[in-house]
């Protein structure tokens, strides 16, 4: 999977950067795996004020620490690291990607308490934020130049539980010069359809950005 993110020719990227998988070390994923628990816990902890005063300052320290390290786009793993859930980056959700290929992308996980919208469901806007990034992958594993995303549809059919383990597939639907249209299914293990999303992606233009 590494060889098909990096070796795109120039006319097929727009403006876009050469795109490399990271090789982060073991304990980026560790690292990674123990701020998504502190967003479950940034977002449902009920403590008195002297322990937020405590985590605040702990949180403080943990800026000082990684501040120097800052990075322009492309260089941090987060993103890239494509073996870890969401590819490493804390805005995805904490998916794993189980098949990527031209026939389609499928990817596997639940939604935590941090995605909590109302009544435990899942907020409706991290949905378009999954299909969103499958789409992006089904794109490329398509082997289809890089192209943004210029509109993208949810159907919300059943409401979507935290914590239930979900399946979301999609794949190429069709073709048409620049554009890629796109569709795909998010639903239980049993099948149970809960959203279904369609896009269409534009391949961009040389230097486009
Ligand atoms: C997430 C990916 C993760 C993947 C990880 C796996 C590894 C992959 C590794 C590396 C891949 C990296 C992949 C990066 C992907 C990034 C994706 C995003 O960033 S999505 C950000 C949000 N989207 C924007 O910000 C677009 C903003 N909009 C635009 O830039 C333009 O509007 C754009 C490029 C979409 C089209 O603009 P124009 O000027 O180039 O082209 P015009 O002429 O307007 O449209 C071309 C055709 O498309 C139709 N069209 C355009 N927009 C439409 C719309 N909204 N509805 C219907 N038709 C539309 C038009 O009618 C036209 O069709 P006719 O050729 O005439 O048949």
């Amino acid at each position: 999977m590494s060889e098909q993110l990096s070796d795109e020719a120039d006319e097929h990227r727009g403006g876009f950067p050469v795109w490399t998988a990271s090789t982060a070390g073991p304990d980026f994923g560790r690292f990674v795996e123990a701020m998504r628990t502190l967003q479950d816990l940034a977002v449902s902890a009920d403590a008195p004020d002297d322990v937020f005063a405590l985590a605040a300052d702990q949180a403080e320290k943990l800026n000082e620490l990684l501040a120097p390290y800052k990075a322009a786009e492309g260089k941090a793993p987060a993103g890239r690291a494509i073996e870890l859930p969401g590819r490493g980056s804390l805005l995805m959700l904490p998916w794993r990607i189980e098949k990527f290929d031209a026939e389609g992308v499928r990817s596997r996980g639940v939604f935590r308490r941090y995605h909590l919208g109302g009544n435990g469901a899942a907020h409706g806007g991290v949905l378009p934020l999954l299909f969103d990034d499958l789409f992006g992958m089904i794109v490329h594993a398509a082997g289809r130049p890089i192209s943004r995303t210029a509109y993208l549809h949810v159907n919300y059919r059943k409401v979507t539980p935290l914590e239930v383990p979900l399946v979301i597939e999609g794949a190429v639907d069709h073709v048409e010069g620049r554009k890629t249209f796109i569709k795909a299914r998010l639903t239980d293990e049993s099948g149970t359809l809960l959203a279904d999303g369609d896009a269409l992606m534009v391949q961009l233009l040389p230097g486009q950005p």
